[in-house]
């Protein structure tokens, strides 16, 4: 692999902790306005989490985590166990901010359980948590990069679907770093985004993060996608996931399924890259996700103008899941699910409760 220059392709950080405040870049006017809002507690940072001023998977449980370190300022405690029962209303109101992705109660569990063990020093341990958690997940994105596009056969095009780059994790991306270092690798010929409707992540974040890189990327139409498939002119659709199931089964942006069952049809093969922070072996399958839904205005407005007549009915759901018999590989730093069923995820995820 040629050396990875990370100074090139990594250095946009959607999240800043600057010790008694958090700093979140507003990814709700990215790409014109890059702008960052200061979360000093942490119903800020649940309500900044919630209106997707900070978003993508791993990126909000690193937020919520520093939103308990931020709450801990308000807490008088001897001990862990102490400050965890005064932590826990905070950190349950962390935890209601979105439903669908699991890294955000999985960013609060870590959090409890470092607390349970710590002593007069658990502000300390808190912040060493926290600050755990956001380079464990750039290790991992960076690792993936390297683990996915090894995958991918040199001269191939790929298609992504919303945002999966440093702005949705502690940087480089989980499929957008995959996507990054197959484009270093001179492994990937063509990127191709999906607008990824109606957030516009896609449109408005991927395609500009990766022109920061200096990586030339073509925006299609999400429904464009199948024809794109038709034309032989991408061999990979690579995405993201916010909760993957202990049969495989993957909930990520409303629009992936779709693009999953096209794929098959087309044969063109399909990725999921997520860390395991985002695999959820306590979850058996899809059908048990909660999806989120949004506020149908985001269907009937584009940046605050009405795009649909008065009085229109409109349903938000704003994730799917794809079913794993449609996914051919999941990678994640530990290691590629290959055909991802019960079988082959347990044998790289130990069961829940064990
Ligand atoms: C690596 S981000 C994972 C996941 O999160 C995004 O959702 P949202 O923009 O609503 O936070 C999208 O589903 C990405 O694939």
């Amino acid at each position: 692999m040629t050396e990875f220059d990370y100074a090139r392709y990594d250095r946009i950080r959607p999240i800043r902790w600057m010790g008694d405040a958090l700093e979140l870049l507003d990814q709700r006017h990215l790409p014109f306005n890059t702008g960052y809002v200061r979360a000093s507690d942490s119903d800020a940072v649940a309500e900044a989490i919630h209106s997707l001023t900070v978003r993508g998977a791993p990126a909000i449980g690193i937020a919520a985590a520093w939103g308990v370190v931020l709450a801990a300022r308000d807490v008088d405690a001897d001990d862990g166990a102490q400050a965890l029962a005064k932590l826990e209303p905070a950190m349950q109101r962390l935890n209601a901010a979105r439903p669908t992705a699991v890294n955000l109660a999985w960013a609060l569990a870590r959090m409890r359980s470092a607390l349970k063990g710590a002593g007069s020093d658990w502000r300390d341990v808190l912040d060493r948590e926290a600050r755990a958690i956001e380079t464990e997940d750039l290790a991992a994105n960076r690792g993936m990069g390297a683990i996915g596009a090894a995958l991918i056969t040199p001269g191939s095009g790929v298609l992504t679907h919303c945002n999966t780059g440093s702005l949705a994790t502690a940087g480089f991306g989980t499929a957008l770093g995959v996507i990054r270092a197959g484009v270093a690798q001179e492994r990937i010929a063509r990127v191709f985004a999906g607008e990824t409707r109606p957030w516009n992540q896609g449109a408005r974040l991927t395609v500009w993060e990766l022109q920061q890189d200096g990586i030339d990327a073509t925006l299609i139409a999400d429904a464009a996608a199948s024809h794109l498939m038709k034309t032989g002119q991408v061999q990979w659709v690579v995405v993201g996931a916010d909760r993957i199931c202990a049969n495989g089964d993957t909930a990520n942006k409303i629009g992936t399924y779709q693009l999953a069952i096209a794929a098959r049809h087309h044969g063109v093969k399909f990725m999921v890259v997520a860390p395991s922070s985002t695999v959820d072996m306590a979850t058996a399958s899809g059908d048990l996700i909660e999806i989120e839904e949004r506020d149908p205005a985001e269907l009937l407005a584009h940046r605050g103008e009405r795009t649909v007549a008065d009085g229109i009915d409109a349903w938000n759901p704003v994730f799917d899941v794809t079913p794993h018999d449609l996914i051919d590989a999941i990678v994640t730093e530990r290691g590629v699910v290959e055909k991802p069923d019960a079988a082959s995820m347990r044998a790289l995820f130990a069961p829940a409760g064990q």
